[in-house]
This record gives structure tokens, C-alpha cells and sequence, in this order.
């Protein structure tokens, strides 16, 4: 199984090229996704998050106020940190959980689309490593155009960020997203190509996939031994 890492900064393009993934018959695990289910009102990851912060971030119908908790943690570098604190283990299983899920499905290629992929060190597992990069001028007119917010809310949420060059230097693949929607198109066919060839052993091994290939196959052994165990002494 391949598991390929898709990053990059906030709105460079990272979900436009998702959907050109799905596309093409690859399934795509989107960290936003989980990490929205992961703050649903009444699960593990809202009960801290609103213990934390407060009456002042939660909506009458009790879910949590996404636009007013950002402009709280995109403001103020310690209290993202520690939402991310917060978050991130119910995060990392839920994305550990869709993988399985795909895995057990048979999928040999799936796509891990993580914004914060270098932050929170999972570029560990995943090969090859695909950077959606833009130069920072069209990144912020693009945001703008996106989320209708005022610049400085925008800027606050590009620099909450490791910096997008930073994030070039230790990618495997760079996709230049500062053409048009063709052009990225184009270039996509490409890395298409590349991805779908299967990993060599050194990168199989180097990416730490192996360890988790090899859990992931113990784990269902156990768990398809355990139900056949039930099923012959069932019959009994
Ligand atoms: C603060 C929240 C409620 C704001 O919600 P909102 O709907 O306005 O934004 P959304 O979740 O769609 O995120 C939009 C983009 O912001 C960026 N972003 C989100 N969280 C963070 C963060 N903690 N640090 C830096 N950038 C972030 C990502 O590029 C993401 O794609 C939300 O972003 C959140 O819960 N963030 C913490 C969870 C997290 O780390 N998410 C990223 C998944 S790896
Ligand atoms: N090549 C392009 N030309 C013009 N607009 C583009 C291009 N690529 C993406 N966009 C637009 O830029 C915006 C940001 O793109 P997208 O939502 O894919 O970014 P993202 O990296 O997934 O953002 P986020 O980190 O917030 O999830 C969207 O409105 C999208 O339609």
C-alpha cells in the first residue's frame, strides 16, 4: 500500500487537487474533514474544546463557532497551540480510522490530504510527499476570494503556518499552483503517473509504512481469527 502526503498552504490548492485524485478513482482522507467531525457537539474533541474555551465559542444549537474560535486561535500563536494540543490525538486516530477503513477496502493507493502534514510530524508516514505551492501574493488574493474575510484575517491564518518555501524544501513533488486551473490540470496528469507506480522496497521501508502495513495486517489476522474462532465454536 502506497500512502501518499498532500500539503501545502492554506488555500494553494491542496482540495482542488484532492478532488482531481478522486477523480481519477484514488480515495482522499482530508484532515479538515475529520478534524470538523472530530469538534461535533457532544464528542470527545468538542467536550474539551468547550471546557477550554468557553460559553463564547458555542452556538445556541450547542455546536462549536468555527468562524469565532479561528479568530480567537489565529490571532494568538499560544492559544492555537494549545487547540492543537487539544485536538490533535482525536484527529490522528480519526485519520488512522479512515485509512484502516480503505485499507481493509483493498485500496493499494490512498491520499492523505493534511494542511498541517510537517507540523504535526505525520509526513513520517506517507510517500511520496506532495507540496501544492503559490507564490504568497496569489495564496492571499485567492483566500480572499474564498472565505469573503478582511486581509488581516487572512494573513493571521497564512502565518499561523509553517512557511509555504519551508514546506517546498522537504517535499518529494512540487505542484506550482500559480498557473491557471490548465495548467494545474496539465501538470497534474504528471504526478498522476508518478504516483501510481508502486513504491520501491527502500521507500516502502524508509516512509514507515512497512511498520504500519505490518499492524494493520497483524491487527485484522487477530481480528478475522477471533471470529472464525467464534464461529466454530458456535457450531458446535
Ligand atoms: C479553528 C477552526 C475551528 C476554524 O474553522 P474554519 O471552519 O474557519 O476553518 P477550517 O477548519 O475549514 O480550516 C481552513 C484551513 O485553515 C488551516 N488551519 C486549520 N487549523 C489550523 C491550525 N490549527 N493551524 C494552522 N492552520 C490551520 C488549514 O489550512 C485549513 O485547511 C478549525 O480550523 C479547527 O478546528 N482547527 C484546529 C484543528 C486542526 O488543526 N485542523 C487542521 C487539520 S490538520
Ligand atoms: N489554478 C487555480 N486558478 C484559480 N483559482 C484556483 C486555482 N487552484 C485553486 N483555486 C481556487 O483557490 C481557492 C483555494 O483552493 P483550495 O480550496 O483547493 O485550497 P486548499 O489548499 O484546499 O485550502 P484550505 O487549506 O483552506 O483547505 C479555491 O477557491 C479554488 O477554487
Amino acid at each position: 500500500m502506497r500512502i501518499v502526503g498532500l500539503t501545502g498552504g492554506i488555500a494553494s490548492g491542496k482540495s482542488t487537487v484532492s478532488n482531481l485524485f478522486k477523480s481519477h478513482g484514488f480515495p482522499v482522507v482530508d484532515a479538515d474533514v475529520v478534524a470538523r467531525e472530530v469538534l461535533r457537539k457532544g464528542s470527545g474533541g468538542w467536550k474539551k474544546v468547550v471546557a477550554a474555551f468557553g460559553d463564547e465559542i458555542v452556538l445556541e444549537d450547542g455546536e462549536v463557532n468555527r468562524p469565532r474560535l479561528g479568530q480567537i486561535v489565529f490571532s494568538d500563536p499560544d492559544k492555537r497551540q494549545f487547540l492543537n494540543r487539544l485536538l490533535a490525538p482525536y484527529i490522528a486516530r480519526g485519520i488512522l480510522w479512515e485509512v484502516l477503513k480503505l485499507w481493509v477496502k483493498g485500496y493499494k493507493v490512498i491520499v492523505l490530504d493534511v494542511p498541517l502534514l510537517f507540523e504535526a510530524k505525520m509526513d513520517k508516514f506517507t510517500k511520496p510527499i506532495i507540496v501544492v505551492w503559490v507564490d504568497p501574493d496569489t495564496q492571499i488574493q485567492r483566500l480572499l476570494a474564498r472565505d469573503k474575510s478582511t486581509e488581516e484575517d487572512a494573513r493571521n491564518r497564512v502565518n499561523a503556518q509553517m512557511p509555504l518555501d519551508l514546506k517546498r524544501g522537504k517535499a518529494d513533488i512540487v505542484i506550482d499552483n500559480t498557473g491557471s486551473f490548465d495548467d494545474l490540470s496539465q501538470h497534474f496528469q504528471k504526478v498522476f503517473l508518478e504516483v501510481s507506480k508502486p513504491l520501491t522496497w527502500a521507500e516502502f521501508w524508509r516512509s514507515r509504512q512497512g511498520v504500519f502495513t505490518i499492524l494493520a495486517s497483524v491487527t485484522s489476522g487477530v481480528v478475522l481469527f477471533i471470529k472464525a474462532f467464534n464461529n466454530h465454536t458456535n457450531t458446535l
